[in-house]
């Protein structure tokens, strides 16, 4: 059986168009690491949620990470509006990574990997900014926005896996299909 241990329903839409038959667990893994590298971050985070998905049910689990990074900082997912605020300011007419770790343990051996996007957002005035967090938007999002959403229109280019940036590269499904799995 194969386990995608997340909670977003991101994740699993992306997963369901190439991958019929899976599950859908919540991880229960601790979210806080001290890693200060995006990419370490992330797939130790991913390494933790498959680990403790795959200690309660077995199978093959998939986890993943997703965060946002801005010459090397990371920013998670905001606490408040301000921190939302501050957040986007930062994103403003630059560019920013989105990196996603994942995991896939399967047969007692641990797939990792990461996958790295490349956005630019355009020149964000405060009262877009504003506008876009009253909607609810950013909130349980990584870096305050989602492309998928009325984010998109911040977008000014992207370079890679757009799904990679929604929160799951279709890395995995390559790396599921080397597996075994039927993708298609
Ligand atoms: C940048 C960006 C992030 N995101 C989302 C993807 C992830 O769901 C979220 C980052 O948080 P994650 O901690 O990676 O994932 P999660 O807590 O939502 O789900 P789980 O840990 O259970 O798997 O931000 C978007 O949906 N769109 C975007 O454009």
């Amino acid at each position: 059986m194969l386990i995608l241990a997340s909670s977003s329903p991101r994740r699993r839409e992306i997963l369901s168009k190439f991958i019929e038959d899976f599950e859908v667990v919540p991880s229960e893994a601790e979210e806080r690491c001290s890693l200060s590298d995006p990419v370490q971050y992330a797939v130790e985070l991913a390494r933790r949620k498959a680990k403790d998905a795959h200690g309660r049910f077995g199978g093959t689990v998939i986890g993943a990470d997703t965060v946002v990074s801005i010459n090397g900082h990371i920013l998670g997912k905001p606490k408040d509006e301000e921190h939302a605020f501050r957040m986007l300011k930062m994103l403003s007419g630059r560019v920013h990574q989105v990196t996603t770790g994942y995991c896939i343990i399967h047969s007692g051996e641990e797939h990792c990997g990461s996958v790295v996007t490349e956005v630019k957002f355009r020149e964000l005035d405060d009262g877009l900014i504003r506008a876009y967090i009253r909607t609810g938007e950013p909130m349980d999002k990584a870096g305050a926005y989602g492309i998928q959403g009325k984010a998109g229109l911040f977008v000014e280019w992207i370079k890679g896996d757009y799904y990679n940036v929604v929160g799951f590269p279709l890395e995995i499904v390559w790396k599921l299909r080397e597996l075994g799995f039927k993708v298609i």
